[in-house]
């Protein structure tokens, strides 16, 4: 698939730096070296080169030059890559010298990569994938970004869908044979386990919400009365000085959010405003948006003081399914023994204000995450398209399973059909050709 314009753009980020990297890539990509560099080198090998301007002449870098001729490059098309020094000075020239050729436009947001999707270098998923690469911060992002940018996702989908094509081709099979007598008649009979084993498969990976919590982070949301200590807290645990604290009970108002890299998992800490009848209008609004934002937390920790009194032995009124854990805090000023209540998974005794405990605390939030995000096999959806994809192909599935005996073979197929062409999204390829071929391998229907 040709497009008609070849583009160029810087690929190494801008700012000052060493040496700045410019792309080009489409059909004039030979003759955009050639003109800058005086010839053409040979195919991928760095080529020290003098760039000059192709219209004024003017001297503008002595650079590094790569001629990647198509189709076996990143995009598959024709490209070149200059290595420039990387002031800003030179990669504008270099640029501005490139873009006064016929035919070569500036590169759009992602355009390298829509390229290298489009001419079948890259499915959906693994450009996805690398553009998590990119944005990785966290060790555990970028092994699981790496993991996807290079086809983890699309080999899963090639594995649901090829059951769905066994299926197929079974039920399809009596439907284009059904006069021959040796096609076996339970053929449908023997598409049902493939049907039940990838139904199974699907649900399997919807369940599984690892990706969403290294891709986004785990939330760790801090609960619990005014004054209990929550954004002393959050402050100690960030060490920054993010949250006002104050003796006033009823300080914090709006939700405060910190990053946590705890050992290369991502977290998102947060403080909420203090629990408790509100007093004013402000105070319920916050009291509001701290329970919402509780109930989706991945773990709560619940402060408490504990120079009032002991732990509560209810549960404290929360709307959440996480994860509950005690923090009994101002151990500095009380050190009464207490019995762990029931409703808390883990406690512990800490001072926020002089950090005792904490560190105990910041390696069970480290196990927790990285609990919760690890796994030996990477997770299969990480986005909300992969899931809505998944979601609809599970769906026809489970249609499809319900009504197996009274649906005729060709509304069953047609089912399955299109519980292929969502799975087909998810990498952006929807082929049908496969069907015929399986038919004929599996079945050995010509016989
Ligand atoms: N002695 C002692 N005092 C603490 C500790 N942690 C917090 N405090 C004090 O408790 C008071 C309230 O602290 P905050 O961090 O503002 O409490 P909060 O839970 O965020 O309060 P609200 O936002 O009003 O709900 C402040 O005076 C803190 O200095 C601690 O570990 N030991
Ligand atoms: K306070
Ligand atoms: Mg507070």
């Amino acid at each position: 698939m040709a497009e008609d314009n070849t583009i160029a753009a810087i690929s190494s980020g801008t700012g000052t730096a060493a040496v700045a990297v410019i792309r080009v890539s489409g059909t004039e990509a030979g003759r955009a070296v050639e003109a800058l560099a005086g010839r053409l080198p040979a195919p991928r090998r760095a080529t020290l080169a003098t760039l000059r301007h192709p219209v004024s002449g003017v001297l503008l870098d002595r650079a590094l030059v790569i001629w990647l001729p198509g189709p076996n490059s990143v995009t598959g098309e024709d490209m070149a890559e200059f290595q420039v020094h990387g002031g800003r000075a030179v990669v504008a020239g270099v640029i501005e010298a490139l873009l006064a050729l016929p035919g070569i436009v500036p590169a759009e947001r992602g355009e390298f990569t829509r390229r290298a999707f489009l001419n079948g270098r890259m499915d959906l998923a693994e450009a996805e994938g690398l553009a998590d690469l990119l944005a990785a911060e966290t060790e555990a992002q970028r092994r699981l970004a790496f993991a996807h940018a290079f086809g983890h996702l699309g080999e899963q989908v090639g594995r649901w869908r090829q059951r769905l094509v066994r299926a197929m081709a079974l039920i399809e099979a009596g439907i284009d044979f059904a006069e021959e007598d040796d096609v076996p008649a339970e053929a449908r009979a023997l598409a049902r386990p493939e049907a039940e084993a990838l139904h199974a498969e699907l649900q399997a990976a919807l369940a599984d919400r690892r990706g969403a919590l290294v891709r986004e982070g785990a939330t760790i949301a801090i609960a619990g009365r005014p004054n209990a200590g929550k954004s002393s807290l959050l402050n100690a645990l960030a060490a920054r000085d993010v949250a006002i604290i104050s003796d006033e009970p009823g300080t914090t108002r709006d939700i405060l959010e910190v990053g946590l890299d705890l050992d290369g998992h991502k977290a998102t800490l947060i403080d909420t405003a203090g629990l408790r009848e509100a007093e004013g209008a402000v105070e319920a609004e916050g009291i509001r948006r701290a329970r919402a934002r509780i109930e989706t937390a991945d773990l709560v920790l619940w402060v408490h003081d504990v120079t009032e009194a002991p732990p509560p032995a209810a549960r404290p009124d929360i709307d959440s399914s996480a994860e509950l854990w005690l923090l009994a805090n101002k151990v500095d000023a009380a050190v009464d023994a207490f019995d762990r209540p029931s409703w808390a998974r883990r406690d512990f005794a800490v001072s926020a204000k002089r950090g005792e405990g904490l560190d105990v605390l910041t390696d069970r939030l480290r196990d927790f995450v990285a609990a919760r995000a690890g796994g030996a096999e990477h997770p299969a959806l990480i986005r909300e398209r992969h899931r809505t994809n998944a979601a609809e192909a599970e769906a026809r599935l489970a249609v499809a399973l319900a009504l197996w005996d009274e649906l005729s073979d060709e509304l069953l197929a047609e089912e399955l059909r299109l519980a292929g062409r969502s799975l087909g999204r998810i990498t952006g390829a929807i082929d049908t050709d496969d069907l015929l071929d399986v038919v004929f391998r599996e079945f050995c229907i010509g016989k």
